[in-house]
């Protein structure tokens, strides 16, 4: 049977001034799937992500969530509607403890967005509490609960971040660059946990150590002026001598 379509991505284009950085991107993501975004530096990952989540609106061209048209829908819809998102810097409350951040999260997620945060009105909403205590259990942090944010290490705030975002139920999470600027048993567990989200949750992930998201992802798109250069599995995207060209071009060979 055909994977459901989530998202389809019908000639979208976006200029800044006279720059264009993306000139047509046309792609369809099939519910569950794992799309590897890479491309060198400056290609437009970033801003291309930014189309994808009302950050940006493109200059041209369409996107459709379930078949929804969805070029113009602010981001705060986008998120109500299972697009989540998380940033190449720390998004999260730092003053707050972690514990807090998923509440928060969680709290909005229930509906109960309206009520002014404050840890002890949050007591009153039990069911908030064993969630939040669950998936900090499932992802190894319950040791981290009560800890403020800005007082955990760069590579737990990304960990978190990506908890939170997970936290949420998305039906499409979109990480940029997960990984960047992690030691290498920070990155080891941000792959474990990657490779442990629920199947039917679609990942797009841009990341640029090649290695990751060789493993990660079930398809790769290689973003190169402004364009989809190549697109296809993993393996057949490895051996392309396009993209060997681009990175041997920056430095650094397609190789995992
Ligand atoms: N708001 C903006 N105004 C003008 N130029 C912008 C804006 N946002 C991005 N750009 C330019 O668009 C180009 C693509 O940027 P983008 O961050 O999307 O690339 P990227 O592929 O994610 O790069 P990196 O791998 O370095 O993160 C860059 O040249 C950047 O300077």
């Amino acid at each position: 049977m055909d994977q459901e379509t989530i998202l389809t991505i019908s000639g979208v284009g976006k200029s800044f001034g006279g720059l264009h950085i993306l000139k047509d991107i046309s792609l369809e993501i099939k519910k569950g799937e794992r799309i590897g975004i890479i491309g060198p530096n400056g290609a437009g990952k970033t801003t291309f992500f930014n189309l994808l989540t009302g950050d940006l609106e493109p200059s041209h061209g369409e996107i459709f969530h379930y078949g929804t048209n969805i070029t113009k829908q602010p981001n705060y819809k986008r998120v109500r509607n299972g697009m989540v998102r998380t940033f190449q810097k720390n998004n999260l409350l730092n003053e707050l403890s972690v514990l807090d951040n998923l509440l928060l999260v969680l709290q909005r997620k229930e509906g109960f967005g309206r009520i002014w945060f404050k840890s002890r009105s949050t007591k009153q909403y039990p069911s908030l509490y064993l969630k939040a205590n669950e998936l900090l259990e499932t992802w190894g942090l319950s040791h981290r609960r009560d800890a403020i944010v800005k007082n955990l290490s760069y590579g737990e705030q990304r960990q978190i971040e990506i908890l939170l975002g997970v936290a949420t139920d998305p039906s499409i999470l979109l990480l940029d660059e997960p990984t960047a600027g992690m030691s290498q048993s920070e990155t080891d567990y941000i792959v474990d946990l990657l490779y442990q989200l629920p199947k039917d949750l679609t990942l797009m992930i841009i990341e640029h150590d090649l290695e990751v998201v060789f493993g990660l992802a079930d398809r790769m798109v290689v973003l190169y002026d402004g364009g989809v250069l190549v697109e296809g599995e993993p393996e057949t995207v490895r051996k392309d001598e396009r993209v060997n060209k681009i990175y041997i071009g920056s430095g650094e060979e397609v190789e995992c």
